[in-house]
């Protein structure tokens, strides 16, 4: 036995093998003590094996779904390897396979997978420069390629959020090798185009790919192919259902960096949580099809007006009947369809699937009349009703509520097959027999408390209480002696037990088979369930954009061929739903005027507000309705954003790095017809550098990108900016003080703001008393001192050589007393101006 596991496990070293032994899966040698580990269970030995004990553990067969979900979360896979024959027949050990593959990127079982999230399988390789990537969802069975350039990596791994990563062996990619996902190297050739091709044909049963928009040059075929082989190899041969090969482009979607995705928390927080993210405020939808729709649409916001608007008018329809409640009650009894469906491809389903697959196109056949009457849901209706045959099929085939598991029976219904009945028949006959023989037996032996029973171990017998163990019949023969009475069986009951047992026996295989072929049979229907499935996700996407829509107050935006981005009363839509009072504020974009300077103080609202902004116009262009009273907003093709600071530490780069890295992705890549989004540039580093680099980024957006660009800054220098460049306009957020308080206004007015209460701000943090009295003392006193010389600080003049009479100047004692260590970067411009001032 151990020659034949030494040999499976030599097929899939990479892999944990789960070795079926009865009850069990085993793990051995290596496996097992790092199994032990990660599963947190015993580590024995047993045996030996080349003079050293062989190290084991196991886990339940029924129970190995828990251990496989958590193994795969820790970016494991699994060969599951199962016994075939009977072990009590066959010589030598059972014949054993392996008949699934299970890896993060390739699960299609329910408890594995996360609803509200769609699980992809991402394949790479990389050549002069050019980035192909191809990918695959087997529970949608949406399967896409498209060729990019290296640099887009890091945004392409946060816009498809694979769980898995394949590249090919010998290509170098820094980044692949920092990330957090699994990522599995394959030999090089499987990712050769010209097998791709030939595989891909077959399989999608075309000459050549070109009618999907692929061409023998699209280098992104190698990855396709080694994709699909792979997936194929961890189903045991078997074919997901595939919708079919999608090539993307990048002109399709408004394209959001790495960076951006993450900045504007669209659905993860900066911190990595769930909520309060964008899409954990929409999320209403009643269907895991639906919130995985949305979840996409939110990453992948649309360029083409017609296609937006589409989607838009559709939610005005639902709103206006308010068709979007119904939509949702009758989507309730819902089931994942996507998901079942592809589990049926695999061969895969649980009886309770089809169950549930039966009990929703039950449900489902309640939406259409609920949908508006329209062109749009003209169509979709049209796709919510499959065949009816296969939900009569269903509702013929399946028990209404089926067990769990295909091997304990009861799950196929009756009346389907006539054998089954029969047999059935012979073993609830059985109640009955058991019941008249025990009466009969009573009688025949005047012993009362007689009693005709059966267990799984000792099968059919009577059994007798000591006591009357001397008026027991000749012809019964022992079977068993417990402590208290004695068991035995008749030749007539033997007979019985022979029936219902092979009865029993012959009903489990024949519902196998009768399962095994209804799965066949629903293979013609899985075009129109994926559908269908789809037809749900999007009903039930625009109904939740509906709901969300009245219930939080937005309106249509309007998209117009001009430049401009004109927002009136905006509100940003996560900070909002948190906060009791949100001010709106809104923002006017025009081609004279392309760069906002937004000053004010910390704790202001500026990077709410630039925030809001892009997600306003993200909201825009996914066709949902936005937080504002009115949105005006022309062509848009990317967004950037650089806010806040991070470090990036497993990709070796400081703070600073990573804010320059951002910025100059962004003046390397924007257009006139990109919003960006820079909050606070330069502050990671020195003063002076800080300053001289953000004034110049903002000239260089300016004169050269000319993006629509909101630039938050505590550099008053630059708001300058506004008098040199007319498409510059500075606004402020304000804040008033009061008695030692500080009320923030959050409300966006035009200017330049006048303070910026830093040490309220200070304050409010709950720096101590002490220090801010100490503070305010010495701002006062500084200020006084600037105004008094009356001479305005210029950093960019030459720096003054202090003479030799001036080293009892007030700016000596005023520098004596600074601390350079304690200083923010921005206190200690504030006391350089001073410092100038006393001059
Ligand atoms: N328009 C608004 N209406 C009401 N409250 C707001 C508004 N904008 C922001 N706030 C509140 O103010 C807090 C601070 O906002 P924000 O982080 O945008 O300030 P900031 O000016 O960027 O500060 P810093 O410069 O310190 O980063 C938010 O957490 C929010 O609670």
């Amino acid at each position: 036995m151990m020659a034949q596991y030494l040999r499976i496990k030599a097929e899939h070293p990479d892999k944990f093998v789960f070795y079926r032994m009865g009850d069990f899966y085993e793990l051995f040698y290596d496996d097992a003590a790092k199994a032990a580990r990660l599963l947190d269970i015993t580590l024995t030995t047993r045996g030996q094996s080349a003079g050293e004990p062989i190290r084991m553990c196991g886990v339940p067969y029924h129970a190995v779904e828990q251990y496989l979900a958590r193994l795969v979360k820790l970016g494991e896979s699994v060969a599951l390897c199962e016994q075939f024959g009977d072990p009590a027949t066959s010589k030598g050990p059972v014949e054993r396979r392996v008949v699934r593959v299970v890896t993060p990127g390739t699960l299609s079982d329910a408890a594995l997978l996360d609803d509200k999230q769609e699980n992809r399988i991402l394949a790479l390789t990389l050549e002069k420069g050019v980035l192909g990537m191809a990918w695959l969802s087997l529970a949608s069975g949406d399967f896409a390629l498209m060729d990019s350039t290296a640099e887009k990596l890091h945004s392409e791994l946060e816009r498809l959020r694979p769980a898995e990563v394949l590249v090919p062996d010998g290509v170098q990619l820094a980044l692949i090798d920092a990330i957090s996902i699994p990522v599995r190297r394959l030999a090089a050739w499987q990712f050769d185009r010209a097998s791709a091709e030939r595989n891909l044909g077959r399989h999608f049963n075309v000459h050549d790919l070109a009618g999907y928009g692929v061409t023998a040059q699209t280098l992104a075929l190698g990855p396709a192919g080694a994709l699909f082989e792979y997936v194929r190899a961890t189903q045991g041969g078997t074919v997901p259902q595939l919708a079919g090969l999608r090539v993307e482009s990048h002109t399709q979607y408004i394209e959001l960096d790495a960076a951006t995705r993450r900045n504007l928390e669209l659905t993860e927080t900066i911190r990595g949580e769930a909520s309060p993210t964008l899409f954990s405020l929409l999320d209403r939808c009643a269907t895991g099809m639906g919130s995985r729709l949305l979840r996409h649409w939110l990453h992948h916001p649309l360029r083409q007006h017609g296609a937006i608007l589409e989607r838009q008018s559709a939610i005005g329809a639902l709103i206006e009947g308010g068709a979007y409640v119904d939509i949702h009650r009758v989507l309730n009894d819902v089931a994942d369809i996507e998901r079942i469906s592809a589990r049926i491809a695999l061969r895969s389903a649980r009886p309770r699937d089809l169950a549930s697959l039966r009990d929703s196109l039950g449900a489902l056949t309640a939406l259409p009349p609920a949908l508006p009457q329209t062109e749009f849901f003209a169509g979709l209706a049209h796709a919510l009703q499959p065949d009816p045959a296969l939900h009569q099929l269903l509702t013929a085939a399946v028990l209404p509520e089926p067990s769990v598991v295909l091997r304990e029976g009861g799950v196929i219904a009756d009346g389907y097959h006539a054998e089954l009945d029969e047999l059935r028949q012979i073993q609830k006959g059985g109640g009955e027999f058991l019941t008249q023989l025990e009466i009969a037996e009573r009688a025949r032996t005047g012993i009362p408390n007689l009693r005709v029973e059966y267990n799984r171990v000792a099968g059919f017998f009577i059994e007798i209480s000591n006591s009357y163990v001397g008026q027991v019949p000749p012809e019964y023969r022992r079977r068993q002696t417990m402590k208290n009475c004695e068991r035995y069986i008749t030749p007539e009951l033997k007979i019985f037990e022979d029936k219902a047992l092979s009865a029993q026996d012959r009903a489990l295989a024949l519902e196998k088979q009768l399962y095994e072929a209804l799965l066949e049979s629903l293979q013609q229907y899985l075009g129109a369930l994926r559908l269908a499935a789809h037809a749900v996700a999007t009903a039930d996407t625009l109904a939740c954009l509906a709901s969300r829509a009245v219930e939080q107050n937005y309106v249509a935006p309007r998209f117009v061929d001009e430049m401009c981005v004109r927002i009136e009363a905006g509100r940003h839509p996560v900070v909002e739903a948190q906060i009791d009072d949100f001010i709106p504020n809104g923002v006017d974009f025009s081609a004279t005027r392309k760069l906002l300077l937004i000053t004010g103080p910390n704790m202001g609202g500026k990077s709410t507000y630039m925030r809001q902004v892009a997600l306003i116009v993200l909201m825009a262009h996914v066709g949902a309705w936005v937080p504002a009273t009115e949105a005006i907003i022309g062509r848009v093709d990317r967004i950037f954003t650089r806010i806040g600071a991070s470090d990036d530490l497993a990709g070796g780069r400081s703070t600073f790095m990573v804010e320059m890295t951002e910025t100059a992705n962004i003046l390397n890549n924007a257009s006139e017809h990109s919003l960006v989004l820079m909050d606070e540039v330069g502050r990671g580093t020195s003063t002076f550098d800080g300053l001289a680099l953000a004034w110049a980024i903002a000239r260089a957006l300016i004169e050269k990108n000319r993006a629509y660009t909101l630039f938050a800054t505590h550099y008053f220098e630059l708001t300058r900016l506004a008098q040199d460049y007319p498409q510059v306009a500075n606004v402020h957020l304000d804040a008033v003080e009061h008695k030692d308080k500080i009320v923030f206004l959050h409300a966006v007015q035009e200017g330049p703001a006048s303070q910026s209460y830093g040490v309220a701000v200070a304050s409010l943090a709950g720096v101590p008393r002490d220090v801010v009295r100490q503070a305010r003392r010495k701002l006062v006193e500084l200020e006084q001192g600037s105004i008094s010389n009356g001479l305005q600080a210029d950093l960019f003049a030459a720096p003054i050589v202090a003479e030799p009479e001036t080293v009892a100047h007030a700016a000596v004692d005023a520098l004596a007393e600074v601390d350079p260590d304690q200083l923010t970067p921005r206190q200690a411009l504030e006391v350089l101006y001073t410092l100038k001032g006393l001059l």
